[in-house]
Order: structure tokens, then C-alpha cells, then sequence
């Protein structure tokens, strides 16, 4: 993010000097010549290791630029034949925020210049591939032998010493505005030898304190120079500004996939509490949470920048869903990803509840030996008993059958029974037919105490109970009184009315130590596996809808799954839904003349979700006049 404020705009005489290593690319080229030209040689990771550090303490300015380079050389032995490699290995190490603005870097080729204390032979493809003028690239040259061996650089440029960068840019005699961009305190000289009116420090790829400190202005990425500069850029709005908040633990890959993108990311490993969650979610762009995070009206009233949130699980009943869609916020999920692991530990735990092994195991950690079939059954013929027949529910199905069940659901939908799976019509039908109970219900308010004392009693006696789901749907001091009579003959219990907010809480319930009741801290959801499929999906639904407006999946927005953008400005409208919003929008179009490429519009009872492409060239009234319209919740502007 930029660091400070200034007057900006440019003027036709503004130049930009932009640095090779580590800016205009990934990594710094001679490390990555080293890693080619060392192969092979036993001291290979040594050399490489030195020759990093080398390079960090030239950049930061500890040891002089010369110095840096000659003992790099030194240690790198390369060759001219290496370069090839070096140079295809750069071309896929270009920073990606140069990548998308290659228009800017085209548009303005007479103003731009590479000035690099790298050296030419490999910087020049590399620039060029992009639009940069070759004439407007300054760097170092080798010096090869005979047979083709880099054995120095021509002591003659002005950039293979202290100062260089400086003296080429004198020598330039740039009559305007001189904008230097780059990550070294080489860069940061330029500045401070008063050629150049301002220094951003670019930290899309390293962040060296040092030279932080020195500068002007912060860019994280190019996209965020190019928006402090008013200039052409790739995105509407950098993503840098974009922040994310990433609550209860989710799985890195989550976290990667948001920094690729250049996201300004955060995490925090627990729940947090309503004031807390507050506090955190004043800036927060992007809010992805687990089972626990609860957000409530009061959350949403201060999550002014708020655009989506991601439940990082099926469940959503922790969000306010209904206040998300009055504020134009789109929530997402993860239906499938963790269906199978809550599957495989329900079956898990009906076989070591039906075989009776909780009390045998505690008993053998006491040292008693209890070889009996007393209370040990099989699961073949039994009948399982679905509430719910969902995602879950008819997974579970599935698989018990496979195991010689014999299955019974009960659903408030009526749904396609699978398999040999048979249809209850009620409730207490269900209960009172099978030998083990299994409740996977979403987690409604109207589900609050669905199992209470009067359904305990339709239950079999000695019936196998299940909670994977919500906790709220059982009342847990009638479960206990159920326990208590035998009307219970073994319980698995995942979720509870409240959970500990993180592992350091202790967990306090009347089911503790309860005999042949398995407890969970709410795991159900909770294998690797599951884990990594949620971490990939959440975040591809939010980046579609960030980038491209689509809200295909989403649980409280109505579904546009939108072609890509391509070569068109996207206007988002979320309106309350209202009759005669898309003839107000219409009526702004016609009145400026607008050619529009695509129109698209969804509503549910709440909201309605227009995007208009239209053509990149229209006045910024339009935008304004659409911001404008009565009933108009959010707007916004992609491209
Ligand atoms: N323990 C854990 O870690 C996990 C728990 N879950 C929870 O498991 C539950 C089921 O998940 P899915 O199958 O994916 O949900 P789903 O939405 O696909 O299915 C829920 C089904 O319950 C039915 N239903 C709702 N209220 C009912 C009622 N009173 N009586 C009978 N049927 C009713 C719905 O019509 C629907 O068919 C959810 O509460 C979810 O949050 C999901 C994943 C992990
Ligand atoms: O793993 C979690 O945090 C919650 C799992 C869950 O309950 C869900 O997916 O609905």
C-alpha cells in the first residue's frame, strides 16, 4: 500500500526509470545464473549461499556495488553457453504485475528506461519481450575469454560502480519528472542524488527494510504505481489495497492462492468474538471464516469495505445472511469438499459404538481385561435412521448399504431416495423404526432442539445416537437424561450449542464423561483432505466474484455464472429489488451514448444484480449518475 499522500499526476515529461533484478523481475539474474552454471559442483549450495548473500548486502548497501559484483563473478565460473538457459528461466520469472501492464510499458516505451547494474546480455530479451525500447536499457557487460568464460565486466561503465545508476541518468538529461521504481538502495541513490523527484520502493517480490525506509512511496506491485499515477493500468483497482481476513485456521493453500494474487492477506488462527471481529473487519475487502465466527448484523454494520465472505465449511448459519444480502455482500461456500470425511467418521463411529469398544478400550487403559460379546454387535442388517437427506445424509446412505444396512431418512424435502435407502414420512417414524440414529440437518433457527426429551422417548431402546452436524438441533440435557435411563445405548457427539472458541479453551459440557459416548471437537470436517479441497474451493469462488463479478454458487446472492472480461469495462449494480432499475440504468446508457456489449440480470426477493460490458471509452458521469440511482447498494467497476 502506498504510504503517503501527495499531489499526483503526471505530464507529458515524465520519465520512469524502472530496475531489472527483483523488480521488473522475480529474482535476481545472477543467482539464478549460478544455480545454472554450478551444476555439478560439489560446492554448489555453498557457492549459491554466498552468492546470495553477496547480492543482499550489495542491495541493502552494506558493500559497495563493485565489490558485490567482482566476488560474485568470482564464484559463479559461468559461461556464455549459459546464458540461453538463463534467459528462457527469466522470461518465466517476469513480475507479474509487469506482465499485466505490458500496455503501460508499451504505451509509454519513448519514457521509459531500465537502468540495472545487471547486465545486458540477459536484461535486454527479457525488456524488450515487453515493449521496452532497447536503446533505453542500461546496464553492465560482460567480459568473456577465448573460449567463451565470463571472466569480468567492462570496468568502463559507469554502472559497475558505486553511483552508477546515478551517473547514467545525468548523462541523461531528462528534462521532466523523474519517477524511479525499484528494490535496492541502488535505486533509492538516484533519489537522493536529487535527479529524481520521487522514489517508490517496490515490494512485490522482496522487501528490504533499508531501503523501505528511504522512500517516497510503497508500491507493492506496478498496479499500484500506475493507480497512485493516474496511469493506464491492467486493473481497476489494485489488489494490494484488496485486504483479506482469514479466520479460525484455514488451510494454507487458502492463504497462497490470495497472496498470488496479490491480496493483502491476514490470519489469525481462532474465532473471534463479536467486538473483537469488529474491531478486525473495518478494512477487510475479503472475510473468510469457519463453523465458529459468528457475523452478525453489528459485525456487518462496521465492515464498511466488506464485498464477500467465505465460509470456509457448508454451514453458513453463523452468518447473517439475510443483513449480507440487504448490504450487497455475496457469502460462498464449500457444499461438497468435507462431505466424505463427516461420511467416514459416522461410520467410524457407529461400528465402535454399536461394538461397544469406548467403555472396553478405557477399561484395557486401566489394565482390565474384559473378553466378552456382551453388548457387541455387528452393523450388517441394522437400520440407519437419516435426518436429513442431503449431501451428507445420502452419502452416508450410500455407503452404510454398502455395508448391509438397511437405510431409512427422513427429510422436509421430498428427495429421491438412493439405492435401497427407504422414504419415512415423519419424523417419528424414523425414530421409532431405527436401531441407530444419525441427524445431518442443516443448521436452520427452526432446527434449535429438534431432538428434545419427547423424540428421545420414540426411540428404540439402546439406539446408537449421532450429532454431526449442528449442535443447536439436540437438546443436550435431554440427550444426557436419555443416556442416563439406557434409553441410549452409545453416542457420537461432534457439535455442540457452544464450542470453545480455540484450543486453549477448555470445553465444558454435560456429556463429559458420560460412559460409551464418543466426543469430537467438532471434526468432522476436519481431515487433510477436506481441509486442502476447501482451501482450493473457497477462494475460486471469491476470485471469480472479485475479478469478474460472478457469483455462480453463492448462498444468499442471486447465481450469474458471467463470461470472462475481455476488451469491455464491467459495471456491477446491486440494487434493492425494486421495479424499473434496469430502465433507470438503460435511460443513463442512451442518455451518453453508451455502446454496451453485454447486459445480464438476476434478482432474488431481496436484491437485483445487474452487469453491464460496455465499450472501455465513456464519461465518468456514467459512473457517477449509476452510483446515483435510488435504491443502489453497491457499485463497481472491473476491467
Ligand atoms: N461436523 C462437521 O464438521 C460438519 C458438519 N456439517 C453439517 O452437516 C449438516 C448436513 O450437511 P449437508 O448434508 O451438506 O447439508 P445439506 O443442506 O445438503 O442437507 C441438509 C438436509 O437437511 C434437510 N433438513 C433440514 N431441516 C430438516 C428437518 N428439520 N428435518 C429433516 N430434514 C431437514 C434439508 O432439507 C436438506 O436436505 C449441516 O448442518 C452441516 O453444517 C457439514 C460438514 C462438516
Ligand atoms: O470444519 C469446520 O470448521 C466446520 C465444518 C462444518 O461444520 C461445516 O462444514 O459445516
Amino acid at each position: 500500500m502506498l504510504t503517503k499522500t501527495s499531489n499526483v499526476g503526471t505530464t507529458e515529461q515524465t520519465y520512469y526509470i524502472i530496475d531489472f533484478d527483483s523488480t521488473f523481475t522475480k529474482v535476481e539474474a545472477l543467482d539464478v545464473l549460478g544455480e545454472i552454471s554450478l551444476i555439478g559442483r560439489p560446492d554448489r549450495n555453498d557457492a549459491l549461499d554466498q552468492i546470495k548473500a553477496i547480492t543482499d548486502r550489495g542491495m541493502s548497501g552494506e558493500i559497495s556495488f563493485t565489490e558485490s559484483l567482482e566476488l560474485r563473478l568470482n564464484l559463479l565460473k559461468a559461461h556464455r553457453d549459459q546464458l540461453p538457459a538463463l534467459i528462457e528461466t527469466l522470461m518465466g520469472k517476469i513480475s507479474d504485475s509487469f506482465q499485466r501492464n505490458r500496455q503501460f510499458l508499451t504505451e509509454n516505451a519513448d519514457h521509459i528506461f531500465v537502468v540495472s547494474n545487471g547486465f545486458k546480455e540477459f536484461i535486454t530479451p527479457i525488456v524488450t519481450s515487453l515493449g521496452v525500447l532497447p536503446e533505453n536499457v542500461f546496464a553492465n557487460t560482460f567480459v568473456f575469454d577465448e573460449t567463451g568464460n565470463i571472466t569480468g565486466f567492462d570496468n568502463a561503465n559507469p554502472l559497475s560502480a558505486n553511483g552508477g545508476k546515478s551517473q547514467v541518468i545525468r548523462d541523461l538529461k531528462l528534462d521532466g519528472e523523474v519517477y524511479v521504481i525499484g528494490d535496492g538502495y541502488t535505486d533509492y541513490e538516484i533519489r537522493a542524488s536529487g535527479l529524481a523527484n520521487r522514489f517508490y520502493a517496490f515490494t512485490e517480490n522482496v522487501i528490504r527494510p533499508r531501503v523501505v525506509e528511504k522512500a517516497d512511496f510503497i508500491a507493492p506491485s506496478l498496479d499500484e504505481f500506475l493507480y497512485h499515477n493516474h496511469l493506464s493500468r491492467s486493473q481497476s483497482y489494485p489488489k494490494s489495497r484488496i485486504k483479506v481476513l482469514l479466520l479460525e485456521n484455514v488451510h494454507p493453500v487458502a492463504v497462497k492462492l490470495f497472496e498470488q494474487e496479490g491480496f493483502n492477506v491476514e490470519i489469525r488462527k481462532g474465532a473471534l468474538d463479536e467486538e473483537e471481529l469488529i474491531e478486525a473487519i473495518r478494512d477487510v475487502s475479503i472475510l473468510g471464516i469457519r463453523s465458529k465466527t459468528m457475523v452478525t448484523q453489528r459485525v456487518l454494520e462496521n465492515a464498511n469495505k466488506l464485498m464477500t465472505i467465505g465460509a470456509f465449511c457448508i454451514g453458513t448459519n453463523q452468518i447473517d445472511l439475510a443483513a449480507c444480502t440487504e448490504r450487497g455482500i455475496a457469502v460462498f461456500n464449500a457444499p461438497y469438499s468435507n462431505t466424505r470425511s463427516v461420511v467416514e467418521l459416522a461410520i467410524g463411529e457407529i461400528i465402535m459404538l454399536i461394538r461397544n469398544i469406548v467403555p472396553k478400550s478405557n477399561l484395557m487403559h486401566k489394565g482390565e481385561w474384559d473378553k466378552s460379546a456382551t453388548n457387541s454387535f455387528e452393523v450388517r442388517g441394522k437400520k440407519l435412521g437419516l435426518v436429513g437427506y442431503g449431501n451428507i445424509g445420502t452419502q452416508l446412505s450410500v455407503v452404510a448399504e454398502a455395508l448391509g444396512m438397511e437405510v431409512y431418512f427422513y427429510d422436509v424435502v421430498d428427495k429421491l431416495a438412493l439405492g435401497n435407502a427407504r422414504k419415512c414420512k415423519t419424523l417419528d417414524e424414523l425414530l421409532a423404526i431405527a436401531d441407530i440414529v444419525s441427524l445431518h440437518t442443516d443448521g436452520r433457527k427452526e432446527n434449535k432442539n429438534l431432538i428434545s426429551y419427547r423424540e428421545f422417548g420414540l426411540m428404540k431402546n439402546g439406539v446408537i445416537f449421532l450429532n454431526l452436524s449442528r449442535g443447536h438441533i439436540v437438546d443436550i440435557p435431554a440427550l444426557v437424561d436419555a443416556i442416563e435411563r439406557g434409553k441410549i445405548g452409545g453416542a457420537g457427539i461432534d457439535v455442540f450449542p457452544y464450542e470453545p472458541k480455540t484450543n486453549n479453551e477448555e470445553f465444558v459440557n454435560a456429556l463429559r464423561n458420560q460412559p460409551n459416548v464418543i466426543l469430537t471437537p467438532h471434526i468432522g470436517g476436519s481431515t487433510e483432505e477436506a481441509q486442502a479441497n476447501i482451501g482450493n474451493f473457497v477462494p475460486s469462488k471469491l476470485l471469480e466474484y472479485i475479478n469478474n463479478g460472478s457469483t455462480y454458487g453463492s448462498v444468499n446472492f442471486p447465481e450469474l455464472q458471467l463470461p470472462l472480461l475481455k476488451g469491455s469495462h464491467r459495471l456491477l449494480h446491486i440494487h434493492a429489488n425494486v421495479p424499473g432499475i434496469l430502465a433507470k440504468m438503460n435511460t443513463i446508457f442512451a442518455k451518453y451514448h453508451i455502446n454496451i456489449h453485454g447486459q445480464y440480470l438476476k434478482t432474488n426477493e431481496q436484491i437485483g444484480y445487474v452487469i453491464t460490458d460496455v465499450a472501455k471509452e465513456y464519461a465518468d458521469e456514467v459512473v457517477e449518475e449509476l452510483k446515483q440511482i435510488d435504491q443502489t447498494i453497491k457499485f463497481r467497476l472491473l476491467y
